[in-house]
């Protein structure tokens, strides 16, 4: 019997055995109790992701591909072609050929004045009348008192007079007006290894930036190098404009930020001048008015640093002729705050006002060495009083 209970026992522990090692490793395969709460969980490391060969990405193409390449002749090879410069007109004689732009103006001074000087006789009426068309055609009243009472003096001394001989004396007392003996040439010759240096300035649409690109071409036409300088840095247009300009005559143009300070873009044209070789440094300013002072000193800073090369050759003032009476005051401000060298008069193609040329150059005391005859490349010619004269009165040249 006591073998029989023992034996009993030692099932029972077997089997008490048994089921104490099959259940935990089936109890391992479920998941775990949710954690007591407040309790902390050890977050363990998820086993590492199963290693997947790498698979090749395809990288879309940045052009679309073609059809399929077919092997084919290799193409010929692109040829840059130059680009086609132009050829400005020669300045000599510009502005004999360009006289019939001034037809407005001869209406006004060359057959009204014609007409009545050529009466039989010439009483006061009629001077007043002549005085009139002077007026009239912007030559200014002191200056138009001088050419009257000199015509006078010589129709009262000659007696009798034929429409020619009218007409001559006419022309020598106008082209007397006009100081022919003032030096018009412009100092664009360089230096010892420095460019000349030629500062355009004016007030606002004046015609600086077009009158700068056509000085230019007038010098490429005389056989010059030039750089432009662009220090209108208020408007980008006008930096576009001059480059513009400077691409169809092979011309480099230096500009800078809108906005930018334009004395250094000035420094900076003239320093790229000196590094080239070129001959003449052509800088073009911002328009502005005379009576804003913050920026009529900036002008002179303009001046002033670009002098830190060397001397400014020439400052040119761009007057529109079309403005009269009313230009000659911004001028005198614009001379006091730069050392003005010669006056460029534009638009004289639009207005019936030549004689302005005269009373520019009788109130400012300087000459005027350019005039601007339309809005085409080459409109703009070298001022001689003779030849203008002639234009005005419509005679031969
Ligand atoms: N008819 C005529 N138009 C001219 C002449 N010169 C310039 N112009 C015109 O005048 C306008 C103004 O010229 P711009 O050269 O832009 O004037 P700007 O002085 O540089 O102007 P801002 O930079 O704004 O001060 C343009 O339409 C030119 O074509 C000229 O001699 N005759």
């Amino acid at each position: 019997m006591e073998y029989v209970v023992a034996a009993v026992i030692l099932l029972v522990v077997l089997v008490v055995g048994a089921v104490g090692l099959v259940v935990p490793r089936m109890r391992r395969r479920e998941l775990p109790p949710p954690p007591a709460p407040g309790s902390t969980t050890t977050l363990e490391r998820p086993p590492a992701a199963p290693t997947v060969p790498p698979v090749e990405e395809e990288i879309p193409p940045l052009i679309e591909p073609s059809a399929p390449v077919v092997a084919e002749e290799p193409p010929a090879p692109v040829v840059l072609e130059e680009p086609v410069l132009e050829k400005p007109e020669p300045s000599v004689g510009r502005l004999v050929r360009l006289r019939a732009r001034l037809a407005r103006s001869q209406t006004v001074l060359g057959r009204g004045l014609l007409s009545v000087l050529s009466r039989d006789h010439l009483e006061d009426d009629d001077w007043d009348e002549i005085e009139e068309s002077l007026i009239t055609a912007d030559v200014g009243v002191e200056a138009t008192q001088v050419i009257v009472e000199r015509l006078k003096e010589r129709v009262r001394i000659l007696g009798t007079r034929t429409v020619s001989e009218v007409r001559d004396q006419l022309t020598e007392e106008l082209v007397a007006a006009l100081e022919p003996d003032l030096d018009r040439s412009l100092r664009t010759a360089p230096h010892d290894g420095r460019p000349a240096t030629v500062l355009v300035v004016g007030v606002n649409g004046a015609g600086k930036t077009t009158t700068c690109g056509k000085i230019g071409r007038v010098l490429i036409a005389d056989g010059r190098t030039v750089l432009f300088g662009a220090a209108d840095t208020f408007r980008a247009a006008a930096a576009d404009q001059i480059q513009t300009w400077g691409e169809r005559v092979g011309a480099e143009t230096v500009r800078g930020p809108e906005g930018g300070d334009p004395a250094s873009v000035a420094f900076d044209a003239v320093k790229r001048g000196i590094d080239t070789g070129v001959d003449t440094v052509l800088i073009d300013t911002a328009g502005r008015l005379q009576n804003k002072v913050g920026l009529m000193d900036e002008l002179g800073k303009v001046k002033r640093v670009v002098e830190k090369h060397g001397p400014v050759d020439e400052t040119l003032l761009v007057l529109d002729a079309t403005t009269g009476q009313n230009g000659l005051e911004q001028a005198r401000v614009f001379t006091e705050v730069v050392d003005v060298t010669g006056v460029v008069l534009t638009k004289l193609d639009g207005t019936a006002k030549g004689g302005i040329v005269i009373a520019v150059q009788r109130k400012l005391g300087i000459p005027v060495k350019l005039v601007g005859l339309g809005e085409g490349p080459d409109d703009l010619a070298p001022f001689e009083p003779a030849a203008f004269v002639e234009a005005l009165l419509g005679g031969d040249a």
